[in-house]
């Protein structure tokens, strides 16, 4: 099942790029990225034209319940978009460049904005199971001990040797998604933090979670600061939110259990408002055509 070839080349990405392009007149320039039990977004999409990964050149097939596995073009309120019904994470056994690969691909389809979803457990006390967090800044924890996606030598037709992350959330849209959401009504589960990405599949110990929670962090995942990272660096705008599916054990005497069940069924709960978040912002993006 693993593939060999962890690193991709330019030329690499392009091809792939290229191959998508020869078989969709769609120029999507903003990308969306589906978290767990989030694929539902996708639906979204008018007169689609869709691609099971396993049928695109280099791309790694989804192994997680609640990741489809599809490539799906189509317009978002008359935008062309790009939707990934599933990411990849490292825990399904994927170098850390190829969970990335599909941020680069994006940048060459002539994506600018790549919205990002994921379902995360809450650390942060004031988080509720249904609450929705703006993603303000992350803490990469793989990162931090050598499992960078830009490990490897640089090409700078993608970026820089040293790519800044200080704004890797960008201010404007996490502003145009709290405007969005108060007048949608939904300011009752809208928050903003801090996502740290630590490696899974196993979910966090008591331990861990006080820890993470102790060094800043609001929600846990396995997923997103990588892409994240990969698309800053070739110059995408980036803007993500964490779907707070669970909370997480910080108390020896609590009897929950972190489950993917429970993170899939609170997925289902909350699709309809996300959807109607993230299509509003596709919408706004549009007319304010702010990008950078
Ligand atoms: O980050 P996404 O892909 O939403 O998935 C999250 O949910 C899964 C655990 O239930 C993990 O893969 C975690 O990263
Ligand atoms: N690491 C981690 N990932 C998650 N994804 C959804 N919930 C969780 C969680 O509690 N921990």
């Amino acid at each position: 099942m693993f593939q060999l070839k962890d690193f991709y080349s330019y030329d690499d990405c392009k091809g792939t790029a290229d191959w998508l392009m020869a078989q969709t007149a769609v120029r999507p320039t903003i990308g969306i990225v589906c978290g767990s039990g989030l694929g539902g977004l996708a639906d979204m999409l008018k007169d689609q034209v869709v691609f099971n990964y396993k049928d695109i050149p280099d791309f790694p097939e989804s192994t997680v319940h609640g990741h489809a596995g599809r490539l799906v073009f189509g317009t978002l309120k008359g935008r062309p978009c790009v939707c990934m019904q599933g990411r990849f994470h490292q825990y399904e056994g994927y170098s850390i460049q190829k969970i990335t690969l599909p941020m680069r691909i994006f940048k060459l389809l002539g994506v600018q904005t790549v919205i990002l979803t994921n379902a995360a457990g809450g650390l942060n006390e004031d988080f509720k199971v249904g609450d929705v967090m703006i993603i303000k800044d992350h803490i990469n924890m793989p990162g931090m001990v050598g499992f960078n996606p830009l490990v490897g030598s640089n090409d700078n037709r993608f970026g820089v040797r040293f790519p800044c992350m200080s704004d890797a959330y960008d201010k404007e849209l996490r502003q145009l998604a709290m405007n969005i959401a108060q007048e949608l009504g939904y300011e009752d589960f809208m928050k903003e933090g801090v996502y740290c990405v630590v490696g899974g599949p196993s979910f966090e110990t008591i331990a861990e979670s006080r820890l993470v929670h102790r060094l800043g962090a609001d929600a846990v995942g396995m997923s997103t600061a990588p892409e994240v990272i990969v698309a800053r660096h070739c110059g995408m705008r980036v803007f993500a939110l964490s779907l707070i599916t669970n909370q997480s054990v910080m108390d020896y005497d609590s009897e929950e259990k972190a489950n993917h069940e429970e993170v899939l069924q609170t997925g289902k709960h909350r699709a309809e408002q996300l959807e109607r978040l993230v299509s509003t912002m596709v919408t706004r993006i549009e007319h304010n055509n702010n990008y950078a």
